[in-house]
């Protein structure tokens, strides 16, 4: 029996449009950047992946071909650990503390991970959850309406996309300002209209925290049913979030990262007193982003919905955390970035995956759809992603011309890794990143 053997990997640093999105790291530009992996077999086979972009993690990329090409698929796991002992010197510093992650080794890890996953559930006809964890638990994967404030482009000379999609309503709002209640309550409802969300998260930590509250409420009573998370990114003091969660009591099914490290403690003791003063259920994408974290945020009871997006803690790892949540009574949910539509294939694939109480899942994806790098897209239809068990591998059919082009944007812009100060400086000039200040007050 021939067991399909790697001979080519590509790495392609690619570039979408993006909306001028707030959040506390600043106001994201008008591209955002990806790395695409593709593999190739001596069948002709190919799989994919994608991650964030950046040149450090290109580059890990390209210098792990020598570890990847040439292995079987039966060696899989034997690649990711050389990758990670090769590498791993490149994530001593952690996470750092922007709203985005910043570690190179464990995005380039997943890259190639999810590229062999594809292959492997190509080759034995299954999609890549029935190879994770335990197997494929579910077919239909709940994800949730991401919502943000919306800067005004016109206050920049920069290329943002505009009317690029009139179609509907979301196509027309997702281009405009947000920067009131009333244009969120718009935003929401042109959401709804066209994927059916039951859960909305607003990425907060843009207006001072009472603004925010009464945008939570205003929200809540457009959509008195469904579920809502605000996100501040660790932003505000402990007291003031305390105070903001008293006001956001039977409004909130969640919060996220309402406050983080302070006076000398950490994000996840900060994260146990508000936890157990408030009882409000908290979900993190930045206290427990690796197994270390997690011990002293389980240990420390700081958290109830670990964020476990699988571009930082590779596929199977989230199916892992979503493994331990189930047993210790934890929720589970999915964190993300900007993304195509490989990383939405990943994401439901994970989703799919996990067992237990799953929350409906993050994606930045409605405010890329249309963008598309493959050429069946899986679709948000009721709020819910799809992944049949008769999918194979990832589920989707790259569109390497599509690749090419985003490819092509991606140099002739001379982008590189995500840096939010750049746009947020025509908003504010000068503006700097302050963990603990949100980006408007200044
Ligand atoms: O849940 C989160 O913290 C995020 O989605 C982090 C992202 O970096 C978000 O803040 C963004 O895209 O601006
Ligand atoms: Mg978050």
């Amino acid at each position: 029996m021939n067991i399909p053997k790697i001979t080519q990997m590509d790495v392609y640093p690619v570039a979408g449009y993006d909306s001028m999105l707030l959040n506390l790291s600043g106001a994201h530009g008008p591209f955002f950047t990806r790395n695409i992996v593709v593999l190739t077999t001596d069948e002709g086979q190919i799989g994919v992946s994608e991650v964030p972009g950046g040149q450090k993690i290109t580059d890990t990329l390209e210098k792990a071909k020598d570890i990847v090409v040439g292995a079987h698929l039966g060696s899989y796991k034997a690649v990711l650990q050389q990758v990670r002992q090769h590498f791993s010197y490149l994530d001593a510093g952690g996470r750092g503390n922007q709203t985005f992650d910043l570690r190179i080794m464990i995005h380039a890890l997943t890259a190639i991970e999810t590229a062999f996953l594809d292959l492997i559930g190509k080759h034995f006809h299954v999609p890549v959850a029935a190879l994770l964890g335990d197997g494929q638990q579910r077919e239909h994967v709940g994800v949730l309406g991401y919502l943000f404030w919306v800067g005004d482009t016109s206050k920049t000379d920069l290329p943002y996309l505009q009317n690029d999609d009139n179609s509907d309503e979301w196509g027309r709002l997702r281009r405009k300002p947000v920067m009131d209640a009333d244009a969120l309550v718009k935003l929401a409802q042109a959401a709804y209209q066209k994927y059916g969300f039951k859960t909305f998260k607003l990425k907060g930590g843009v207006f001072d925290g009472e603004t925010e509250v009464a945008a939570m409420k205003a929200l809540h009573e457009a959509f008195p049913q469904a579920k809502l998370d605000l996100d501040p990114n660790g932003g505000w003091y402990l007291k003031d979030a305390l105070h903001y969660a008293d006001e956001l009591q039977g409004v909130l099914h969640y919060i996220e990262d309402p406050c983080g490290a302070e006076d000398g403690f950490s994000g996840r003791e900060i994260l146990a007193e508000f936890q157990k003063l408030t009882h409000m259920p908290v979900a993190t994408n930045m206290v427990d982003t690796d197994w270390r974290q997690m011990s002293h945020a389980l240990a420390l009871n700081a958290i109830s919905i670990p964020l476990a997006d699988p571009h930082f803690w590779t596929m199977e790892g989230a199916v892992r955390v979503a493994q331990l949540c189930d047993e210790f009574d934890l929720n589970w949910g999915i964190h993300s970035n900007n993304h195509f539509d490989i990383s939405l294939a990943m994401i439901a694939n994970t989703a799919a995956a996990a067992p237990g109480k799953v929350f409906d899942v993050d994606t930045h994806w409605i405010w890329q759809d249309g963008q598309y790098l493959t050429n069946n897209p899986y679709q948000i239809k009721n709020g819910e992603l799809t992944v049949p068990a008769t999918n194979e591998g990832l589920g989707v059919d790259l569109n390497l011309e599509a690749v090419q082009k985003a490819h092509q944007l991606y140099v002739d812009n001379h982008l590189g890794a995500r840096d939010d100060a750049a746009a947020m400086q025509y908003l504010i000039p000068d503006w700097h990143f302050d963990p603990k200040k949100p980006a408007l007050v200044r």
